[in-house]
Protein backbone atom coordinates (compact mmCIF):
# COMPACT_ATOMS: atom_id res chain seq x y z
CA UNK A 1 0.00 0.00 0.00
CA UNK A 2 0.74 3.60 -0.42
CA UNK A 3 1.54 5.27 3.29
CA UNK A 4 0.38 8.76 3.61
CA UNK A 5 2.58 11.18 4.83
CA UNK A 6 1.99 12.59 8.65
CA UNK A 7 3.90 15.76 9.71
CA UNK A 8 3.54 15.84 13.09
CA UNK A 9 4.10 19.51 14.95
CA UNK A 10 5.53 18.76 18.72
CA UNK A 11 5.61 22.23 20.18
CA UNK A 12 6.83 20.65 23.49
CA UNK A 13 6.90 23.38 26.10
CA UNK A 14 5.52 26.19 23.85
CA UNK A 15 2.80 28.56 23.35
CA UNK A 16 -0.27 29.14 25.65
CA UNK A 17 -3.82 28.64 24.30
CA UNK A 18 -4.32 32.35 22.45
CA UNK A 19 -1.08 31.76 20.53
CA UNK A 20 -2.24 28.02 19.82
CA UNK A 21 -5.49 29.31 18.34
CA UNK A 22 -3.63 31.83 15.96
CA UNK A 23 -0.94 29.72 14.65
CA UNK A 24 -3.43 26.87 13.89
CA UNK A 25 -5.70 29.36 12.43
CA UNK A 26 -2.52 30.48 10.15
CA UNK A 27 -1.36 27.20 8.89
CA UNK A 28 -5.65 25.57 8.12
CA UNK A 29 -5.86 29.16 6.30
CA UNK A 30 -2.33 29.17 4.51
CA UNK A 31 -2.41 25.56 3.52
CA UNK A 32 -4.66 24.91 0.58
CA UNK A 33 -7.57 22.14 0.59
CA UNK A 34 -5.77 20.07 -1.94
CA UNK A 35 -2.67 19.38 0.40
CA UNK A 36 -4.42 17.87 2.73
CA UNK A 37 -5.35 14.98 0.35
CA UNK A 38 -1.63 14.00 0.16
CA UNK A 39 -0.24 14.88 3.46
CA UNK A 40 -1.93 14.46 6.96
CA UNK A 41 -1.21 17.07 9.20
CA UNK A 42 -1.26 17.31 12.89
CA UNK A 43 -0.24 19.58 15.96
CA UNK A 44 0.66 18.34 19.14
CA UNK A 45 0.09 21.46 21.69
CA UNK A 46 0.48 21.57 25.44
CA UNK A 47 -2.25 19.76 27.74
CA UNK A 48 -3.49 23.45 28.59
CA UNK A 49 -3.92 24.27 24.65
CA UNK A 50 -6.09 21.49 23.76
CA UNK A 51 -9.15 22.43 24.54
CA UNK A 52 -9.15 25.53 22.52
CA UNK A 53 -7.78 23.58 19.21
CA UNK A 54 -10.41 21.76 19.40
CA UNK A 55 -13.38 24.16 19.35
CA UNK A 56 -11.26 25.60 16.39
CA UNK A 57 -11.32 22.47 14.48
CA UNK A 58 -14.33 21.11 15.37
CA UNK A 59 -16.13 24.67 14.35
CA UNK A 60 -14.35 25.41 11.72
CA UNK A 61 -14.57 22.05 10.32
CA UNK A 62 -10.37 22.44 9.22
CA UNK A 63 -8.72 19.36 7.97
CA UNK A 64 -5.70 18.92 10.42
CA UNK A 65 -6.07 17.29 13.78
CA UNK A 66 -4.41 17.00 16.79
CA UNK A 67 -2.78 15.28 19.69
CA UNK A 68 -1.18 15.07 22.96
CA UNK A 69 2.70 15.24 23.78
CA UNK A 70 2.29 12.44 26.43
CA UNK A 71 -0.53 10.42 28.42
CA UNK A 72 -0.35 8.58 31.60
CA UNK A 73 -0.10 4.60 32.01
CA UNK A 74 -2.74 4.58 34.45
CA UNK A 75 -6.45 4.96 34.29
CA UNK A 76 -7.34 7.30 36.51
CA UNK A 77 -7.17 8.25 40.27
CA UNK A 78 -4.31 9.63 42.51
CA UNK A 79 -1.54 10.56 39.86
CA UNK A 80 -1.46 14.90 40.66
CA UNK A 81 -0.71 16.32 37.20
CA UNK A 82 -1.03 13.46 35.28
CA UNK A 83 -3.64 13.27 32.20
CA UNK A 84 -5.42 9.97 31.15
CA UNK A 85 -5.61 8.49 27.55
CA UNK A 86 -9.78 9.18 28.26
CA UNK A 87 -9.17 12.72 29.16
CA UNK A 88 -7.47 13.14 25.59
CA UNK A 89 -10.00 10.97 24.07
CA UNK A 90 -12.92 12.94 25.06
CA UNK A 91 -10.78 15.62 23.71
CA UNK A 92 -11.09 14.68 20.79
CA UNK A 93 -7.28 13.85 20.51
CA UNK A 94 -6.43 11.72 17.10
CA UNK A 95 -2.83 11.12 18.67
CA UNK A 96 -0.21 10.83 21.49
CA UNK A 97 3.78 10.82 21.46
CA UNK A 98 4.35 8.47 23.58
CA UNK A 99 8.36 7.70 24.49
CA UNK A 100 9.74 11.19 23.43
CA UNK A 101 13.87 11.54 24.55
CA UNK A 102 12.85 14.26 26.83
CA UNK A 103 10.49 12.16 28.52
CA UNK A 104 12.87 9.13 28.50
CA UNK A 105 15.95 11.22 29.91
CA UNK A 106 14.22 13.87 31.74
CA UNK A 107 11.56 11.93 33.61
CA UNK A 108 13.40 8.36 33.47
CA UNK A 109 10.86 7.02 31.27
CA UNK A 110 11.87 3.30 30.70
CA UNK A 111 10.95 1.37 27.84
CA UNK A 112 8.36 -0.57 30.04
CA UNK A 113 7.09 2.45 31.34
CA UNK A 114 6.47 3.41 27.49
CA UNK A 115 5.21 0.32 26.46
CA UNK A 116 2.54 1.18 29.57
CA UNK A 117 1.70 4.19 27.95
CA UNK A 118 1.23 2.82 24.27
CA UNK A 119 -1.41 0.13 25.72
CA UNK A 120 -2.97 3.07 27.52
CA UNK A 121 -3.20 5.34 24.19
CA UNK A 122 -4.40 1.90 21.86
CA UNK A 123 -7.09 1.43 24.89
CA UNK A 124 -8.51 4.74 24.69
CA UNK A 125 -8.41 5.05 20.57
CA UNK A 126 -5.69 7.65 20.17
CA UNK A 127 -3.03 6.61 17.86
CA UNK A 128 0.14 6.39 19.80
CA UNK A 129 3.55 8.21 17.85
CA UNK A 130 5.92 5.71 19.73
CA UNK A 131 9.37 7.47 19.80
CA UNK A 132 13.18 5.49 19.52
CA UNK A 133 16.22 7.42 19.04
CA UNK A 134 20.01 7.15 20.01
CA UNK A 135 22.26 9.04 21.65
CA UNK A 136 25.18 10.28 20.46
CA UNK A 137 27.59 7.77 21.83
CA UNK A 138 25.35 4.91 20.67
CA UNK A 139 25.65 6.00 17.01
CA UNK A 140 29.34 6.65 17.55
CA UNK A 141 29.72 3.03 18.77
CA UNK A 142 27.69 1.83 16.04
CA UNK A 143 24.75 0.87 17.95
CA UNK A 144 22.01 2.67 16.47
CA UNK A 145 20.26 -0.01 14.78
CA UNK A 146 20.14 -2.55 17.52
CA UNK A 147 19.14 -0.02 20.30
CA UNK A 148 16.38 1.61 18.24
CA UNK A 149 14.60 -1.69 17.02
CA UNK A 150 15.02 -3.01 20.80
CA UNK A 151 13.24 0.04 21.78
CA UNK A 152 10.89 -0.52 19.06
CA UNK A 153 10.07 -4.02 19.67
CA UNK A 154 9.58 -2.91 23.42
CA UNK A 155 7.28 -0.74 23.29
CA UNK A 156 4.78 -2.51 21.00
CA UNK A 157 5.07 -5.38 23.60
CA UNK A 158 1.67 -6.96 24.33
CA UNK A 159 0.02 -5.34 21.14
CA UNK A 160 -2.25 -6.97 18.34
CA UNK A 161 -0.98 -7.14 15.48
CA UNK A 162 -3.93 -5.24 14.30
CA UNK A 163 -3.24 -2.28 16.90
CA UNK A 164 0.93 -2.65 15.86
CA UNK A 165 -0.47 -1.65 12.33
CA UNK A 166 -2.44 1.50 13.54
CA UNK A 167 0.78 3.05 15.46
CA UNK A 168 3.11 5.53 14.04
CA UNK A 169 6.61 5.08 14.78
CA UNK A 170 9.10 7.77 14.64
CA UNK A 171 12.56 7.85 14.96
CA UNK A 172 14.17 10.50 16.44
CA UNK A 173 18.38 10.18 17.31
CA UNK A 174 18.98 12.20 20.48
CA UNK A 175 21.86 14.43 18.86
CA UNK A 176 19.92 15.43 16.18
CA UNK A 177 17.11 17.01 18.11
CA UNK A 178 17.33 20.58 18.49
CA UNK A 179 20.77 21.00 17.93
CA UNK A 180 20.42 21.90 14.03
CA UNK A 181 22.71 18.77 13.03
CA UNK A 182 20.05 17.28 11.44
CA UNK A 183 20.83 13.03 10.38
CA UNK A 184 21.65 12.93 6.66
CA UNK A 185 18.14 11.33 4.64
CA UNK A 186 20.69 8.26 3.99
CA UNK A 187 20.97 8.19 7.82
CA UNK A 188 17.13 8.31 8.26
CA UNK A 189 16.47 6.01 5.79
CA UNK A 190 18.91 3.11 7.55
CA UNK A 191 17.01 3.28 10.42
CA UNK A 192 13.74 3.75 9.06
CA UNK A 193 14.29 0.74 7.07
CA UNK A 194 15.26 -1.32 9.90
CA UNK A 195 12.63 -0.64 12.24
CA UNK A 196 10.38 -1.38 9.32
CA UNK A 197 12.45 -5.14 9.18
CA UNK A 198 12.06 -5.73 12.65
CA UNK A 199 8.40 -5.08 12.11
CA UNK A 200 8.30 -7.52 9.39
CA UNK A 201 9.73 -10.08 11.30
CA UNK A 202 7.40 -9.91 14.50
CA UNK A 203 4.49 -8.96 12.65
CA UNK A 204 4.52 -9.81 9.27
CA UNK A 205 5.48 -7.79 6.22
CA UNK A 206 1.94 -6.75 5.61
CA UNK A 207 1.59 -5.02 8.39
CA UNK A 208 5.41 -3.58 8.27
CA UNK A 209 4.28 -1.82 5.24
CA UNK A 210 1.58 -0.09 6.68
CA UNK A 211 2.85 1.32 9.59
CA UNK A 212 4.28 5.15 8.77
CA UNK A 213 7.54 5.53 10.49
CA UNK A 214 8.36 9.01 10.63
CA UNK A 215 11.80 11.08 10.89
CA UNK A 216 12.24 13.71 13.88
CA UNK A 217 15.22 15.87 14.46
CA UNK A 218 15.61 19.65 13.21
CA UNK A 219 13.29 18.71 10.12
CA UNK A 220 12.75 22.02 8.07
CA UNK A 221 11.43 23.27 5.00
CA UNK A 222 15.27 22.95 3.58
CA UNK A 223 15.66 19.81 4.41
CA UNK A 224 12.04 17.72 4.35
CA UNK A 225 11.77 17.04 0.72
CA UNK A 226 14.79 15.18 0.44
CA UNK A 227 13.76 13.17 3.91
CA UNK A 228 10.24 11.87 2.86
CA UNK A 229 11.44 10.78 -1.00
CA UNK A 230 13.43 8.09 1.07
CA UNK A 231 11.34 4.64 0.56
CA UNK A 232 11.01 4.11 4.69
CA UNK A 233 10.40 7.84 5.91
CA UNK A 234 6.56 8.68 5.93
CA UNK A 235 7.01 11.81 6.95
CA UNK A 236 8.13 14.01 9.90
CA UNK A 237 7.78 14.81 14.11
CA UNK A 238 8.39 18.38 13.85
CA UNK A 239 9.73 20.30 16.48
CA UNK A 240 10.91 24.16 16.44
CA UNK A 241 9.93 24.58 12.96
CA UNK A 242 6.45 24.12 13.72
CA UNK A 243 6.23 26.86 15.82
CA UNK A 244 6.60 29.10 12.79
CA UNK A 245 3.08 28.84 11.05
CA UNK A 246 4.96 30.33 7.61
CA UNK A 247 7.65 27.32 7.82
CA UNK A 248 5.40 25.00 8.89
CA UNK A 249 3.22 25.17 6.29
CA UNK A 250 5.81 25.57 3.54
CA UNK A 251 7.19 21.99 4.95
CA UNK A 252 4.30 20.46 4.85
CA UNK A 253 3.63 21.86 1.47
CA UNK A 254 6.77 20.28 0.46
CA UNK A 255 6.05 16.94 2.27
CA UNK A 256 2.78 16.90 -0.18
CA UNK A 257 5.13 17.29 -2.98
CA UNK A 258 4.74 20.54 -3.83
CA UNK A 259 4.76 23.52 -4.90
CA UNK A 260 4.80 26.27 -2.40
CA UNK A 261 1.14 28.05 -1.83
O1 LIG B 1 9.54 15.95 18.51
C1 LIG B 1 10.30 16.59 17.80
C2 LIG B 1 11.73 16.40 17.87
O2 LIG B 1 12.18 16.34 19.18
C3 LIG B 1 12.54 17.27 16.96
O3 LIG B 1 12.71 18.56 17.47
P1 LIG B 1 13.45 19.65 16.54
O4 LIG B 1 12.72 19.62 15.23
O5 LIG B 1 13.32 20.94 17.26
O6 LIG B 1 14.87 19.16 16.39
Amino acid sequence: MTRKPLIAGNWKMNLNHLEAIALVQKIAFSLPEKYFAKVDVAVLPPFTDIRSVQTLVDGDKLLLTYGAQDLSPHESGAYTGDVSGAMLAKLGCTYVVVGHSERREYHAESDEVVNKKVKAAVKHGLTPILCVGEQLEVREAGGHIEHTTAALIAGLKGLKTEQVRETVVAYEPVWAIGTGRVATPSDAEEVCAALRSALEEKYGAEVAQDVRVLYGGSVKSGNIADLVKCENVDGALVGGASLDGEEFTKLCALAAGGPLP
